[in-house]
């Protein structure tokens, strides 16, 4: 892996590179394996290639069904489904979409061997909006940010409501297609665009998404396109974090590796501790990753059960399961792919990386 491949990749090139913390700070977390190298990212693909056929064999069930609205994170996740072997059914669903998106999402269908459906929900967005307009003027007129959220929140809603309806007609499950960078940005909707089964919730959306969707075949047009919500909230999804894909992960390495130092950092103290000097751009991008965090944390432990005093039947029934049915590799513990180094391998094991949060 090279530097510049991920700066290509990422679209950061294009957008005129790094500014000098995240140049040097990149170039130190490709040192410390924290990027991972292809190497590494071909044995990651083989082994969500694998887990997802063993999980079809033992689960029995062998039908994924998922939207495909023209981005690279959704095509990615039905080309790994397929290559395990599944069905997978590919649904376009515009709702008030540029059709650019959708001619996308059927061409990736047609890429990777997907059955095909398509199935406009502009009439029903239209109708919930205007019904939930009688208790609230506000969503269907108001132009703010709030408004616009919530309308955004509705169309992936209802998505879920059509795709989890189709799962239960095929006998499947829906696929999820969230990536490791959104579920740090909290940039999902809550009982929207999830599903049952995540295989790319651990990888980066600046590097790791596009290289995969390259790798397994996903039309080039989709993985070099810009990111965007399908939602409708604007400016595409770099523009409502307030940060780069690229800049983003970057930081989330960092900002976990100065806790792991020093436990004891605060939200105030960690820019010092990044030593971030007088590069002002770096600092507003902290500033923005940290305030996306604050806002967001609740979305990665949902839902929330406290330290519920009868807590031990969540025990109870988790040991029934894993004895009685639950597939095998659901327990298996096989050694993660985190980098070698000490650093990247303390920041990458299984607690810190990965999360069931969606
Ligand atoms: N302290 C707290 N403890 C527990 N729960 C809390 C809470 N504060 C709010 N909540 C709950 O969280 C809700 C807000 O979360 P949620 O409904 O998810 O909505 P929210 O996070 O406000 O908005 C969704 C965000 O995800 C982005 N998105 C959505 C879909 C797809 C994509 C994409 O590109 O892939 C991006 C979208 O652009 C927007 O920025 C509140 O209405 C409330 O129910
Ligand atoms: N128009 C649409 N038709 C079908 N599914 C959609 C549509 N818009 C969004 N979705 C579903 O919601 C998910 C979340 O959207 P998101 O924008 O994160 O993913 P993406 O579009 O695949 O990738 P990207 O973020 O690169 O555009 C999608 O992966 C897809 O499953």
């Amino acid at each position: 892996m090279s530097y510049s491949e991920i700066l290509a990749l990422s679209r950061q090139a294009a957008a005129g590179g790094l500014g000098p913390w995240f140049d040097d700070r990149l170039k130190a977390q490709i040192d410390a394996g924290l990027f991972l190298g292809e190497d590494q990212l071909g044995k990651v693909r083989d082994r969500i290639i694998r887990q997802l056929a063993d999980y079809r064999d033992q689960a029995g069930v062998g039908t994924a069904v998922l939207g495909m609205s023209g981005g690279v994170d959704s095509a990615v996740t039905a080309a790994l489904f397929k290559q395990a072997g599944w069905r997978v059914v590919g649904f376009t669903l515009p709702i008030r979409q540029d059709p650019v998106e959708t001619e996308r999402g059927v061409e990736a269908c047609e890429a990777l061997g997907l059955e095909h459906f398509h199935l406009d929900l502009s009439p029903e967005y239209e109708a919930m909006v205007a019904a939930l307009g009688r208790v609230d003027e506000a969503l269907p007129q108001a132009d703010t940010n709030p408004a616009r959220t919530r309308r955004g929140n509705l169309r992936a809603r209802l998505r879920m409501i059509a795709l989890y309806d189709q799962a239960h007609r095929f006998g499947g499950i829906v696929a999820s297609t969230d990536n490791f960078s959104e579920l740090c940005a909290g940039f999902w909707t809550l009982h929207g665009d999830v599903g049952d089964l995540a295989p790319v919730q651990g990888l980066i959306k600046s590097w790791e998404i596009p290289w995969l969707a390259r790798e397994v075949g996903v039309p080039e047009k989709t993985w070099r396109a810009k990111p965007t919500d399908g939602l409708g909230i604007g400016g595409g999804d770099e523009a409502q974090i307030g940060a780069t894909y690229l800049e983003w992960d970057i930081t989330i390495f960092a900002i976990a590796e100065a806790l792991r130092e020093n436990p004891q950092l605060t939200a105030t103290s960690l820019a010092d501790a990044l030593e971030l000097g007088g590069d002002d751009h770096a600092r507003r991008i902290l500033d923005t990753v940290l305030a996306r965090l604050r806002m967001t944390w609740h979305k990665r432990v949902n839902p929330i059960r406290f330290d519920h005093p009868l807590a031990h039947r969540f025990a109870l029934i988790d040991r029934t399961d894993e004895s009685l049915f639950r597939p095998a590799v659901l327990r298996q513990q096989d050694a993660t792919l985190a980098p070698s180094t000490d650093r990247g391998g303390a920041l990458l094991t299984p607690e810190a990386n990965g999360s069931n949060a969606l």
